[in-house]
């Protein structure tokens, strides 16, 4: 049962949106929340979530219902993303790289037989999807990939590793990113639709992270892994386009996994400081415990605020780089702080893995490394804006 404050501000983002938040609320609450422990210490990906989020139709939220999907926006999506995040974090992250990083990716890049062949069963939870560009020599400049792919006759053979791919280990689809020209730069990236069973593509065991413990991640291996030609996804040579525009999309959504921590800290602390008593009284008439929640509030909010601006911005085709990576740098950042704060004001029950504030400190830190660092993100901001007003 959430607290009733926890419900917050309304920013008024229309009938959709609200009702997608209800709907997405009561389910993850009622399925995943009770779970979310459960799934942290066992450290195994819920598979059967999967198919019950499809029934929802939060798999395809952003594809047109022609191919099964929801035909909905980035809004929808984000708030989605938000409450399941809420809920569990790693189950977010999951749901995130499967709806946004494979799904969208392939409802904006892929032609007619694709999108038919591949999106009803990711879209229905029966399969489950990743993408994949990072390597283990790749992270940041992850143009300068080496994972190859060899055009012969009418296939590509793909040779190569991929690192830290959420999903990896469940995935039977998969979109990743290899070099069809290396001489040319960034000119000569393609990307592929791989399914799980091609011959030569295998995964190596399962990481073993910090947090989001309940997203499986893995090191993908490509050991002359035949691929039709057709499996090509957007056009030769022009993968660092579907790359670079894929991930202001997978920035926009993926802050909301940030934004739906901040909002499971408020539903940990508020109930908390009533709860707690010190000095014959709740902690929470303590000025310095008002000042903290204040502060956790105010950002939360604000975090928000521009999380679903970016979302919105999305819909309208206006979306620019420097604000998707803009919102996810302030609402991870922030999320990491909120978590510390959480812990601060639980005390040393904050400390104890009997409540889950742990847990969200944990998870909240991936999004200050995940679809890039904050490093990255500052250099974008800063570049584009240096860019832009010369
Ligand atoms: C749990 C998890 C899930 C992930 N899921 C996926 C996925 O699904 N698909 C995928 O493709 N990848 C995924 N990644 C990979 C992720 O995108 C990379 O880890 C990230 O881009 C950083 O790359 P790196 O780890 O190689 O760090 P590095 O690039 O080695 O960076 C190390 C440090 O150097 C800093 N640095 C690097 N370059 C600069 C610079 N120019 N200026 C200033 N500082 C710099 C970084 O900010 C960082 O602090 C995942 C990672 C994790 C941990």
């Amino acid at each position: 049962m959430l607290p009733n404050a926890a419900k917050g501000f309304n920013f008024d983002l229309g009938e959709t949106a609200d009702a997608i938040r209800e709907t997405v609320r009561d389910f993850a609450q009622e399925k995943i929340a009770p779970r979310a422990d459960e799934i942290d210490r066992t450290n195994q990906f819920p598979r059967d979530l999967w198919p019950q989020m499809g029934e929802l139709g939060l798999h395809g939220i952003t594809v047109e219902e022609e191919y099964g999907g929801t035909g909905l926006g980035y809004l929808e999506h984000v708030i989605a993303m938000e409450e399941i995040s809420r809920a569990s974090a790693s189950v977010g992250l999951s749901y995130g790289a499967h709806s946004n990083l494979c799904v969208n990716q392939i409802r904006r890049n892929g032609n007619e037989e694709q999108k038919r062949r591949y999106l009803p069963k990711l879209i229905s939870g029966e399969h489950v999807g990743a993408l994949a560009m990072s390597e283990p020599g790749s992270g940041s400049d992850v143009v300068s990939m080496r994972t190859r792919a060899e055009k012969r006759g009418d296939r590509y053979v793909l040779n190569g590793n991929k690192m830290w791919i959420t999903n990896g280990p469940i995935a039977e689809t998969l979109v990743v990113y290899a070099k069809t020209d290396p001489e040319a730069g960034p000119r000569g990236i393609t990307a592929f639709l791989i399914e799980k069973g091609f011959k030569g593509f295998s995964t190596h065991q399962k990481l073993d992270k910090l947090g989001m413990r309940g997203s499986d991640t893995c090191e993908l291996v490509f050991e002359d892994c035949e691929v039709p030609e057709e499996n090509v996804l957007g056009q030769v040579g022009k993968g660092v386009n579907v790359l670079m525009s894929g991930l202001d999309y997978e920035r926009a959504v993926l802050a909301a996994g940030s934004t739906g921590i901040m909002q499971a800290c408020m539903d940990v602390v508020l109930p908390y400081i009533h709860e707690r008593k010190q000095f014959g009284q709740a902690i929470g008439e303590f000025q310095l415990v008002q000042g903290k929640i204040a502060d956790m509030y105010v950002t939360m909010n604000a975090s928000k605020a521009y999380v679903y601006a970016v979302a919105k911005a999305c819909d309208r085709g206006e979306t620019t780089r420097e604000d998707a990576a803009g919102a996810i740098l302030y609402a991870a950042e922030n999320a990491t702080k909120m978590a510390l704060d959480a812990i601060q004001l639980l005390g040393g029950n904050g400390y104890i893995n009997d409540y889950p504030t742990g847990r969200l400190l944990r998870d909240a830190k991936l999004y200050e490394i995940g679809a890039g660092t904050s490093e990255i993100r500052r250099m974008l901001i800063g570049r584009e804006l240096f860019a832009k007003t010369a």
